[in-house]
């Protein structure tokens, strides 16, 4: 019989479940109550009941778990250091949202090679998100893929929709359904609209298919999220100005959404030169000095070697640097969460 599907499906492999995974690395009740706490604590955050500022930093994404590790262990020092000013998150990214190709992220290519060993990608995150929650960190993910999240979405205490994909309406759907604060990026050429339409449709109640956590396709019906809010992360201009922030808020209000959002330091605030971000910063925490309430958070990329590299086939890896995005190296971000914590300070005294 003439085959009518998969006539470009190269190749088949089987998946290992949701469930199998997280028998294997458990979210036990002592992780359950840093993941829960940790999201209540963002959720006041976000809803204006506490006046800290939410900050998500980390690498671009996780290519080496070791290195990523041992910047989770540098990260908690500072985390405890300015839990009265700052609520520090890490960026733990798995999937990569590309604009044509490149590398995927480790959920897809573990071993950066093309050979895309997705059951060892999912294992190895899982793995680390376990041990970053363990180090005491609350971890943030950028939700990509319609099936990932049900492999670590537990073990997430703060989600992302890129750029690429607030307009979605599957993705929509998804943050619907997260038990995770969401925040909605702006579209890449700075499009704020699709971020708080997206906002709006992630609290209400969808259906969506998926498979469950045993791997049998169900229909979910959900709740709907209340805390969407937009990620400011500039696109063909930069938008983390006054007037940017005022102009947001505005159209929040509108709708009668709560009046805070996050900036993105990085992507197009930055122009994506890593340095940048430290000057953006400093025009934020003028912001927060000057007495804005509308800055509830900051997003930096940032990781142990500052810059980027590219993956070249027989060349080794340099310790501690993206590959992707370029980021803040370690120096800078110690110089960073500084800055922040002392602007945050300057609102908490006034308030
Ligand atoms: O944050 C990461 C990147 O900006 C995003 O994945 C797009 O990257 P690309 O333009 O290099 O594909
Ligand atoms: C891909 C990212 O950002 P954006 O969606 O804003 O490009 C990111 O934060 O890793």
């Amino acid at each position: 019989m003439n085959k009518t599907d998969e006539l470009r499906i190269a190749q088949i492999g089987f998946l290992v479940t949701p469930d199998e995974l997280s028998q294997r690395y458990p979210v036990t009740e002592p992780l359950a109550h840093h993941i829960t706490h940790s999201r209540q604590r963002i959720e006041r955050i976000l809803s204006g009941k506490d006046s800290r500022l939410l900050v998500i930093v980390g690498p671009c994404s996780v290519h080496s778990p070791e290195a990523a590790l041992d910047y989770a262990r540098r990260l908690k020092i500072l985390h405890d250091k300015y839990q009265d000013t700052l609520e520090v998150v890490m960026r733990t990214y798995f999937e990569k949202p590309r604009t044509v190709i490149g590398w995927k992220g480790l959920i897809s290519d573990p071993d950066l090679n093309g050979s895309c060993r997705v059951n060892k990608g999912l294992e190895q995150a899982r793995k680390f998100l376990r041990e970053v929650n363990l180090i005491g960190l609350p971890a943030a993910t950028e939700f990509l893929d319609m099936v990932v999240g049900q492999y670590i979405a537990d073990l997430i205490s703060w989600g992302a929709i890129g750029a690429r994909t607030t307009e979605s309406q599957v993705h929509r759907e998804m943050a619907s359904a997260l038990s995770c604060p969401v925040g909605f990026k702006n579209g890449t050429d700075g499009n704020t609209r699709i971020a708080i339409d997206a906002i709006r449709a992630a609290r209400a109640s969808h259906m969506f298919l998926s498979p469950d956590k045993h791997g049998k396709m169900v229909v979910y019906q959900t709740s709907g999220n209340p805390y969407g809010h937009i990620i400011l992360r500039g696109g063909k201009q930069p938008n983390f100005y006054p007037e940017d922030i005022e102009a947001t808020t505005k159209a929040l209000g509108t709708f009668e959404l709560p009046q805070r959002l996050v900036v993105d330091f990085s992507h197009g605030n930055c122009q994506k030169q890593h340095r940048r971000q430290l000057d953006v910063a400093q025009n934020i925490c003028q912001q927060i000095r000057d007495g804005s309430t509308a800055i509830a958070g900051v997003m930096a990329e940032s990781f142990i070697e500052p810059g980027h590299q590219a993956i070249e086939p027989g060349k080794p890896l340099v310790y501690g640097q993206s590959i992707t995005d370029p980021c803040l190296g370690w120096d800078d971000t110690e110089t960073l969460l500084a800055m922040l914590s002392d602007a945050v300070k300057h609102r908490l005294n006034n308030l």
